[in-house]
């Protein structure tokens, strides 16, 4: 990979009815030195020192029919541009702070006015950043190390139904998805420590069974608990799970917010596990927000080990080539001689019927696989739906064909039959 640049980077689409270089400039100003009109501080020394300039600009070829964003400026339709720009800040202005990365390269310059549309694709940071922060301290190789998978995903599943089990009924699955042979297990998302599934008797119920199951068979299951919260919460939930013999603790990335992970990052001794929800809101319209590729290497520079990527043929509105091209970010290097390789999360209605598909789009087992419904809805229960998932991800790996498989592996038959 290429060094690290001296200053801080990113690259935008954008789209405006203006001309595209002076509102490219207009973005520069108004996230360094300057602002709506010039002042008398900001001297040409100054500028040298701390404006942030245009590094590169290509207005695109494509038509655009309507502004894409509304804006209270008058737009003349036929004049309407996209273009892709990188700007570039000295890192003196900030230091190498995530937090205050977020104000510079995602602030106030979304809603500038001359803008219809303002996507950020890709960031690129100093090196100073990779000493600033922790990365993922366990990772790929961490993960299955404390999971006991080797050269295979590792095969996981969700609670489910999300929300409504209490404490003993979790476990009671759990018990269940430990003895169909699962590798990984998660909450829910939407379960944390609701008074109906307080998170202390849910973690002392499920790590009761999954450490019986470690005796028993040599296998401990790794199990994301949700400890989503405020600090003081997540570090005392965090130290539930670590002396209880748990290997995993999850988090919502929107709700924790970069600062809560930050702390988390610093304090953990088990690996995170990073759910994106709520992402939807930072993606989903083509001409605003993030680029997953610009977005994911802030939590995994923050210290998420493994981020939720969406997966094959979901239930969400994302297509397949973005979700590969997510995945594949993920396992890409941030840094030359610090990687923070991140193992992708494969998740939202997987079954069994995504696994070719996803290794040869993949190219690698270095991944986890959730699936809930797809393990949980099997006809013969969540242990044949383990079974079943893991045959099919035999075949994938081993490029056997499904239907073939399924001629001497019944779960995986009984699965390919039914929805799950
Ligand atoms: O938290 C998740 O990843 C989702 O709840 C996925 O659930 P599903 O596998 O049933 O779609
Ligand atoms: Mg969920």
């Amino acid at each position: 990979m290429t060094a690290p640049p001296i200053r801080i980077e990113a690259d935008y689409l954008l789209e405006t009815a203006s001309d595209p270089r002076r509102v490219a400039e207009t973005m520069a100003g108004e996230q360094s030195s300057g602002t709506f009109v010039p002042v008398p501080g900001e001297t040409p020394e100054l500028k040298a020192r701390s404006a942030a300039r245009v590094e590169r600009l290509e207005v695109l070829d494509e038509p655009v029919d309507a502004p894409s964003l509304p804006t209270t400026a008058r737009v003349a339709t036929e004049s309407l541009r996209r273009a892709r720009v990188t700007l570039s800040w000295p890192i003196e202005n900030l230091g190498p702070s995530l937090p205050n990365l977020l104000a510079t390269v995602a602030g106030n310059l979304f809603e500038l006015r001359p803008l219809t549309g303002l996507r950020l694709l890709d960031i690129r940071l100093p090196q100073a950043f990779a000493a600033a922060y922790p990365g993922p301290r366990f990772g790929i190789p961490g993960t299955r190390r404390l999971a006991g998978v080797e050269g295979r995903p590792l095969i996981g599943t969700i609670i489910k139904p999300s929300v409504g089990f209490g404490p003993e009924e979790t476990a009671a699955l759990v018990r269940t998805l430990c003895e169909g042979g699962i590798d990984f297990i998660k909450d829910d998302e939407l379960q944390a420590d609701g008074p109906h599934c307080p998170f202390e008797a849910r973690a002392r119920a499920v790590m009761r069974v999954v450490n019986d199951h470690a005796e028993r068979t040599g296998k401990k299951v790794m199990v994301a608990f949700n400890l989503t919260g405020e600090i003081d919460e997540m570090r005392k939930r965090h130290d539930l799970v670590r002396d209880l013999g748990g290997t995993c603790i999850m988090a919502s990335l929107n709700s924790v917010g970069l600062v809560g992970m930050i702390a988390l990052a610093r304090m953990t001794e088990l690996p995170i596990h990073a759910h994106r929800n709520g992402w939807g809101y930072l993606t989903r319209h083509p001409l605003l927000g993030w680029s997953y590729v610009a977005w994911q290497k802030i939590w995994r520079l923050a210290g998420a080990d493994h981020m939720h990527v969406n997966g094959l043929d979901n239930k969400f509105a994302e297509d397949d080539d973005s979700v590969v091209t997510s995945a594949r970010t993920c396992l890409t290097p941030l840094f030359p001689d610090k990687p923070c390789l991140a193992m992708p999360v494969f998740s939202s209605g997987q079954t069994v019927r995504q696994a070719p598909g996803t290794f040869a789009a993949l190219g690698s087992t270095d991944l986890i696989v959730t699936a809930g419904g797809g393990i949980v809805a099997h006809p013969g229960g969540p242990g044949e739906g383990v079974a079943a998932l893991r045959q099919a991800w035999e075949a994938a790996v081993a490029g056997i064909d499904l239907n073939a498989h399924a001629r001497t592996h019944p779960a995986l038959a009984r699965a390919l039959e039914g929805a799950a």
